[in-house]
Order: structure tokens, then C-alpha cells, then sequence
């Protein structure tokens, strides 16, 4: 991520700032209304697709290859971190990218961005990737720093940063301290969150900002503001763990201090919505709110990612509708 990486700045309360909710409302309905831009899939009676843009499928493998494949339960193991590799290296079925007019066997340019694991997952993430030479084409990410409630001491949540860039993780997706934006104290955010940019290395911060327990729009802003002055390559809504995650309101928020920050230092900063974002048509609608807030040449890895456990189902389900003109059996896709 060298050309859009961020070093970050000096701390500066000017550049906390407000939002319009009115506005933020409006173009949350705007963005919401241009889904129908994408018609979905409808079975028609001669058993042929009659999803009529062909634009969907293109945004829908679009939004494939920007995914944090990612597994984060209890019962994580080398098996179920395995077949989530294996996935991302290939996460559409043979016949249907075929059919889509994509190489399935060699150097295919539809596997996901990254898998993202716990800390003691990454090493054979690692291991996995590359045995099936996809390491590097698929980044490891690691969440760390206590996810999800970051309620450990500092010492701890910045040991868990060198263990997982030790084990092979380039890419770390911490936490914020909830507490320290709640109660304002945007400084002691900025400090918190540059030692773990310092932690990190050569690894790319992403700083999940748990938006859902963050109360208002405006602890949004600012928190995105103060995690990107501290140098976060990205920001993230959401841990998938609250009760409310990514939403098209924060997420248009998320944006605009983004173009806020870049205004001010040159410097271009990734989104990614994670949490809660399981359908083709969710993803559809965040690739247009970044279109429009961000710019198109947003649109790639470096720059905007979906965290989700649970999207690829939908997408090949959608992808196999379109190119076979039926709905697919429960069996016939392995892994969701
Ligand atoms: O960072 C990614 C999130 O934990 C994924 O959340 P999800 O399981 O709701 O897709």
C-alpha cells in the first residue's frame, strides 16, 4: 500500500469537525435509490435469467476482489482457516467464472483482497497462502489489541500487534478505545493509536472505529479524523460484534472525513465496512457510496475493503442465477 499509505500528522483539534445530519440523511436515502440502478436476479418462466443489467455481475465480482475474507469464532482452527484460504483463492465456482469469460487455474484476478484471523490463526494462514502461492496476492490480516471490546492494558494489546506481524500478518485491524472517545479525549486517542501504528511496522494500520457504540455521527467524524492523524492506512466501522455494525449513514460520514483528511494533508486513507454486510445488494450499495463520495479510482484494494464472514454466499448465488438461468442447490456451492 505504499502509494496510498499514511504516515499520519500532528495532533490538530481544528481539523475535528461537525456533520449535517440532514444532509448525511439525504444522501443516505439517495444512495439507497440508485440500487435500483442494479436489478437483481428474477426467475422467469422459460427457467432464463432475466437479470437485465449486465452492469450487477460486474459490480458483483468488482466487490469480490476487494473482500477481508474472515473468520473470527471461538472455534477457529487450522482446518476451518484453511478451507477459508482456499476460498479466497477461489471464490467463485470454475463454470461460472468461465462462463463470466475469466481464467479459473491461472493467475484468475478474482480471489479476495486478504483473509483477516485472529492472532493465533495467522501463522497458518500464512502457511496456507503459501502452499497454494497466493501469499502476497491475498494479504493476512490480523484483528488485535483485545478485539472486540479492546478492555485489556495497552501492553498487552500492543504485544498482540508484534505477535501477529511476527507470525506473517501484513495488515492489522485494531480497535479503538472505546472509553477515550466517548469521554472526548480525542489526544489521548491520537497517542494511543500512533503507538499502534508504531507496533505495526511495515504492517498497514486499519483502525476499527466500533462506530455502533460510539453514540453520534459526530464521534464518527471525529474519531476517523483523530485515527487517520495518528496514521491509520484505513478506517473500519465495525468489530461485526456490536449490535449495530457497518451502516450507509456512518459509512457516508467515514467518507467525508476521509476527503476532509485528504484535503488537508494530500494524504488518501482506505474505507471498510465490515459487519453485518451479507448480501450482493449490500455491497452494491457501498460501492456506489463510494463511487460518489470517494471517486471510482477508490474502487480498488489499497483503498476500500468489505470485512464480512458471510457475503460470498449471496455473490456466487447471485453470479450463478445470472449465468445458468436457475437457482442453485444448497450443495452445490461448498462454503458461504
Ligand atoms: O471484520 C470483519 C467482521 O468481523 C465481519 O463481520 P461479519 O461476520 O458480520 O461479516
Amino acid at each position: 500500500m505504499t502509494e496510498h499509505g499514511n504516515p499520519g500528522t500532528e495532533f490538530d483539534p481544528a481539523l475535528l469537525g461537525n456533520v449535517n445530519l440532514n444532509s448525511v440523511n439525504q444522501l443516505a436515502k439517495s444512495i439507497s435509490s440508485k440500487l435500483d440502478l442494479f436489478p437483481e436476479w428474477v426467475p422467469s418462466p422459460d427457467g432464463k435469467s432475466s437479470m437485465k443489467d449486465k452492469h450487477r455481475p460486474a459490480w458483483i465480482l468488482k466487490a469480490v476482489t476487494l473482500i477481508d475474507l474472515t473468520t473470527l469464532a471461538g472455534d477457529d482452527s487450522l482446518s476451518n482457516v484453511s478451507r477459508l484460504c482456499l476460498k479466497a483463492a477461489r471464490p467463485i465456482a470454475k463454470d461460472v467464472l468461465e462462463e463470466l469469460g475469466f481464467d479459473y487455474e491461472d493467475n484468475s484476478p478474482i480471489h479476495t483482497a486478504a483473509v483477516c484471523v485472529y492472532p493465533n490463526r495467522v501463522q497458518e494462514a500464512v502457511d496456507v497462502l503459501k502452499k497454494i502461492k497466493m501469499l502476497g496476492k491475498i494479504n493476512v490480516a490480523s484483528v488485535a489489541t483485545g478485539f472486540p471490546a479492546g478492555q485489556t492494558p495497552l501492553n498487552a494489546r500492543l504485544a498482540e500487534i508484534r505477535y501477529a506481524v511476527e507470525n506473517g500478518a501484513t495488515e492489522i485491524d485494531i480497535v479503538i478505545n472505546r472509553p477515550l472517545a466517548l469521554a472526548g479525549k480525542w489526544k489521548a486517542l491520537y497517542d494511543e493509536i500512533g503507538t499502534m501504528k508504531e507496533a505495526c511496522g511495515t504492517a498497514h494500520l486499519k483502525t476499527i472505529l466500533a462506530t455502533g457504540e460510539l453514540d453520534t455521527l459526530q464521534n464518527v467524524y471525529n474519531a476517523s479524523m483523530v485515527a487517520m492523524m495518528a496514521g491509520a492506512d484505513f478506517i473500519k466501522t465495525s468489530t461485526g460484534k456490536e449490535s449495530v455494525n457497518a451502516t450507509i449513514p456512518v459509512g457516508i460520514v467515514m467518507a467525508r472525513a476521509i476527503k476532509d483528511y485528504q484535503h488537508k494533508t494530500g494524504y488518501k486513507v482506505g474505507l471498510k465496512p465490515a459487519g453485518g454486510v451479507r448480501t450482493a445488494s449490500d455491497a452494491i450499495q457501498w460501492l456506489i457510496l463510494v463511487k460518489d463520495l470517494l471517486g471510482h479510482h477508490w474502487l480498488n484494494p489499497a483503498l476500500f475493503r468489505f470485512g464480512a464472514s458471510g457475503l460470498l454466499g449471496d455473490m456466487e448465488t447471485q453470479l450463478y442465477q445470472y449465468v445458468t438461468g436457475r437457482t442453485p442447490s444448497g450443495y452445490e456451492f461448498t462454503m458461504g
